[in-house]
């Protein structure tokens, strides 16, 4: 999917929601256990409850490749039951030499490989220029790059500057911006660190940012709004289990959860969106 597309869909739901599949098998609820792909059965009922109000789903492939082969095919089925309308994210956090990245890059956005065809995966950037770029060689396709993340201990490496008082998630986010367009490199930012958001926005204004860390670890979705947003939106915001374990009935649960933060969004994109 391209950036065109992107804006045009988060407009027209108005919404700039990630739902994130992080769907572990322990806290699927009963309903769903009998079920013979109970994964796949649970995804299924997230996306029909969800996809009015959300643009993007962020499966963590962590939550499937802890199951071999068949966590891969929950995977693929979830894929193939995916809305057209949606941008995906395969988030895996990868990173390696450029063969292997390669490799990487092939899993997720080819789909006569592994099957998939995701519009977009998630790369740790450490490894440098190399790393990246064979994940920039696909066609509307997107790397996402991991910048001020937003757990706790994003600070013991992002945060340390060098003698000319950089820290390193800005050289990050600079360096990066020479390896590929804003139209297909995004950065993740967490919603966690609300005191950085007019700075990341300052480092890199015309990409896209990936936002973790609402709903279960608390960040504030206004202030993503206030200090984040940019002149295509620019923000998709993710929340997992603050939506798919609101309940035991995604079409109820998972429902209102995504209503009430795309209802949210609406109201800051006419608060804080200026095309
Ligand atoms: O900095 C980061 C990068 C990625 N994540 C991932 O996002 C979701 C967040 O889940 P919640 O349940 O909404 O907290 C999860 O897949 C993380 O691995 C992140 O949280 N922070």
């Amino acid at each position: 999917m391209n950036s065109t597309e992107l804006v045009k869909h988060i407009e027209n739901k108005r919404s700039f929601l990630c739902v994130g599949l992080d769907t572990d098998p322990v806290l699927i609820p009963a309903a769903f256990q009998k079920e013979v792909d109970p994964v796949f059965a649970f995804n299924k009922a997230v996306i029909d409850a969800t996809a009015d109000y959300a643009v993007a789903y962020k499966p963590n492939i962590a939550f499937y490749e802890a199951f071999g082969p068949k966590g891969w095919e929950s995977l693929q089925k979830t894929m193939e039951y995916m809305p057209k309308d949606v941008f995906t994210i395969a988030d895996a956090k990868r990173g390696d030499i450029g063969n292997t990245a390669y490799k990487y890059a092939q899993t997720f956005f080819d789909p006569n490989c592994a099957g998939f065809n995701f519009d977009s995966v998630t790369v740790a950037p450490y490894m440098g220029h190399d790393s990246v770029e064979p994940f920039l060689r696909f066609e509307d396709k997107w790397v996402i790059l991991l910048a001020l993340t937003s757990n706790p201990g994003g600070h013991d490496f992002q945060m340390t500057k060098s003698e000319d008082y950089i820290p390193l998630y800005e050289r990050v986010m600079r360096l990066a911006q020479s390896w590929g367009s804003p139209e297909e490199m995004m950065f993740v930012i967490g919603a966690t660190r609300s005191d950085f958001l007019q700075k990341v926005r300052e480092i890199a204004p015309d990409n896209f940012f990936l936002v973790p860390g609402v709903g279960a670890q608390g960040g504030s979705l206004e202030d993503v709004a206030k200090y984040a947003m940019n002149s295509r939106v620019g923000l998709l915001v993710n929340s997992s289990r603050g939506i798919i374990y609101a309940g035991d009935n995604p079409a109820i649960d998972a429902k209102r959860e995504a209503k009430k933060i795309q209802e949210e969004m609406s109201m800051y994109l006419d608060e804080y969106y200026i095309k």
